[in-house]
């Protein structure tokens, strides 16, 4: 026996209700003789009945229609190679530049999104020229280069401290394994502080004027500073039905998927994000994953390339 909400005896309802209607109707204004009161009474609640079944049945595929046309999709790209990526040093906010490789990873990128029809409607980097260069260059392999862009501090790469500008491979050798591994993926241990007048600190940056700039910062950190960010200026943008595209850093799109997916700690310290292949997120009304962790346009190379940013640090 169906059930009343199941959709297949829709029609037939809405046919019996029709033609019940019709024959209250014509009763009403007498055009058929006296059926008995009883009979008419009958026919007049059976007819309600279904009026109700009606609008259950609706109100259920309504709502289905709008869990269908409730996904939103985001694009979370990693800047290509930069430049101390390629030198195997820790760059957080210093402002380095992609090598040509890094642009020709930005382009390929972009190549990604134009062959599997993810075509950004607005654009958010950080203040960092690797993100920027990189948001750039797959836009226009994409053909989105005119899409709006909101460059923000808040998805800078993770403040690396006093480590700024240090090689990885000898940090680790002067430091060890545990310690190295430590202040680059543990979740709630920054770096040691960085001084405000060292060459690689960004306390004189003009670009950061009005804010407190950090000294070094945890990936906590990074999670506290992206999450109102993603809640007041990116949630708004999928809301409106934009397909979202954030051109960022390692661990400021660690700190992304992090809250997105739910990860714990010690998940999230085993993931690590290739440069420059788009990892695309389905989500529901909730903003949260449809697919876990994401589909990346690439999954072989962005296999590859997770595995050689896990490797940094080795000679
Ligand atoms: O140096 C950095 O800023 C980041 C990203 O390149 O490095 P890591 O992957 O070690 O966190």
């Amino acid at each position: 026996m169906r059930s009343c909400s199941d959709p297949l005896p829709f029609s037939g309802l809405v046919a019996l209700a029709d033609a019940l209607l019709r024959v209250v109707f014509l009763k009403h204004l007498r055009l058929i003789p006296e059926w008995g009161s009883a009979l008419g009474r009958y026919v007049f609640s059976a007819f309600l009945i279904h009026c109700r079944k009606l609008q259950k049945i609706l109100s259920r595929s309504k709502r289905l229609i709008k869990l269908e046309a409730m996904t939103y999709k985001l694009v979370l790209l990693r800047h290509g190679q930069s430049a101390w990526n390629n030198t195997n040093q820790f760059t957080g906010w210093v402002d380095v530049p992609l090598t040509e490789q890094g642009e020709e990873e930005a382009r390929k990128g972009g190549q990604l999104l134009k062959d599997k029809g993810v075509l950004p409607d607005i654009v958010f980097t950080s203040l960092l020229r690797r993100a920027i260069n990189t948001a750039n260059l797959s836009l226009d392999v994409a053909d989105r280069l005119w899409i709006p862009v909101k460059r923000d501090w808040r998805l800078n790469e993770r403040h690396y401290g006093a480590l700024q500008g240090k090689n990885k491979a000898q940090i680790r050798e002067e430091y060890g394994d545990e310690k190295f591994m430590l202040w680059r993926r543990s979740y709630a241990t920054p770096p040691p502080e960085i001084d405000i007048d060292d060459e690689y600190s960004q306390t004189h940056d003009p670009r950061y004027a009005g804010i407190e700039v950090p000294r070094h910062e945890a990936l906590a950190n990074v999670v506290e500073r992206v999450t109102p960010y993603w809640e007041s200026d990116i949630i708004p943008e999928l809301k409106n039905g934009k397909t979202v595209m954030i051109a960022a850093h390692g661990n400021s799109l660690r700190a992304i998927v992090k809250m997105l997916d739910g990860l714990s700690e010690e998940e999230i310290a085993k993931v690590n994000i290739p440069t420059a292949i788009p990892l695309l997120y389905e989500l529901d009304d909730n903003f949260k994953p449809i697919k876990p962790r994401g589909e990346y346009l690439d999954p072989e190379a962005a296999a590859a390339g997770a595995a050689a940013v896990a490797a940094q640090g080795q000679k």
